[in-house]
């Protein structure tokens, strides 16, 4: 793989990885979107949005980081669940070092105490990052900061704003020092390495949630289709939004299709905007009763099939 800094006689390059774990919405990909710079993977006030798992490749001089961003780690009921911590434990199976994303305000013990007690086990660097400082008093912070570093030998503790971006160039700064010597993974040019297939499906996700609330159901997907580049430039994306019964058809199409129509409207401009091209996108409601059990899809959203 080429870099700018292959051939400049610099600094040699680094590149490692760095697991981003933490309770569901403690703000891990607002957190990863803001160390890149640019965005890449969704972020919702909904829990447990993240599904596959999205990487995040944060670069800062000859230093590539790169960054699992994992989905919310919660207890697991249904298969889907199971295979989405599966998937967030590997992320952080050969990681440089180890991020753990707490909001402060929100901080449920019963989510984190899990978290802390695998943590305590691994051997990889542990970063706290307290997250949302923008939203919280310091007194309260430094409680809490003290108390889990009661609970993990943690080597850093952060205290940030994913959100205003405070203290985030600072820790980025400390997890470039961290990564390892050794020749990047990616292209300079290439800031996420979910296809971009994947990202235009959570794109259309994130609009499911932003405009249906508390109407869509949970077990509802996004699957790609078809990607084809026209020749004219543009880029032709067909996706299928999966539900299991009719009603929830109904409810996504909404009165004469109007629904599905501006949440298209609004997918297609925000991708527009992310691919730099322009966009035409067609999506198709689908009922399936049984999809959180079918294989295939597991696969498809980039997840393990786990029993
Ligand atoms: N005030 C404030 N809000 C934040 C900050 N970071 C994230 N949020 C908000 O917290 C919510 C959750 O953020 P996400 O980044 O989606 O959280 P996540 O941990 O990736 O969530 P899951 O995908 O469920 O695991 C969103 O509404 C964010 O806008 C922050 O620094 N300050």
């Amino acid at each position: 793989m080429t870099s700018p800094f292959e051939t400049t006689g610099g600094s040699p390059e680094k590149c490692g990885l760095v697991a981003v774990i933490g309770a569901p919405n403690a703000g891990k990909s607002t957190l990863v979107n803001t160390l890149v710079g640019q965005k890449v993977a969704i972020t919702s006030a909904k829990a447990q949005t993240t599904r596959a798992r999205l990487m995040g490749i944060a670069l800062d001089g000859p230093v590539q980081i790169i960054l699992a961003d994992t989905p919310g780690i919660f207890a697991p009921k249904r298969r889907l669940d199971r295979a989405m911590v599966a998937a967030a434990w590997e992320g952080a199976q050969e990681a440089d070092a180890i991020l753990l994303v707490v909001d402060p305000i929100k901080q449920r013990r019963h989510e984190l105490e899990p978290l802390l007690e695998t943590l305590k086990e691994r051997s990889e660097r542990k970063l706290l990052v307290l997250n949302k400082v923008d939203a919280c008093a310091k007194e309260p912070l430094l409680k809490l900061a003290e108390e889990l570093s009661a609970a993990v030998p943690f080597d850093e503790v952060y205290f940030v704003s994913a959100l205003t971006g405070d203290g985030v160039p600072q820790l980025k700064t400390h997890l470039a020092g961290l990564m390892p010597e050794g020749p990047w993974h990616y292209p300079e040019d290439q800031v996420s390495d979910a296809s971009e297939r994947l990202l235009a499906c959570e794109v259309t996700r994130e609009q499911l949630y932003r405009q249906l609330h508390e109407e869509l159901p949970y077990d509802s997907a996004v699957r790609p289709e078809s990607y084809t580049l026209r020749k004219d430039g543009s880029v032709e994306i067909r996706q299928q939004i999966v539900v299991t019964r009719d009603n929830q058809r109904a409810i996504v199409l909404g009165k004469r299709g109007a629904k599905i129509k501006a949440i298209g409207e609004a997918a297609r401009k925000e991708l527009t905007e992310i691919l730099g091209q322009k966009v035409h996108l067609f999506l198709h409601v689908k009922v399936e009763e049984n999809w959180a059990e079918a294989r295939d899809i597991y696969e498809e959203i980039g997840l393990d099939w786990v029993r």
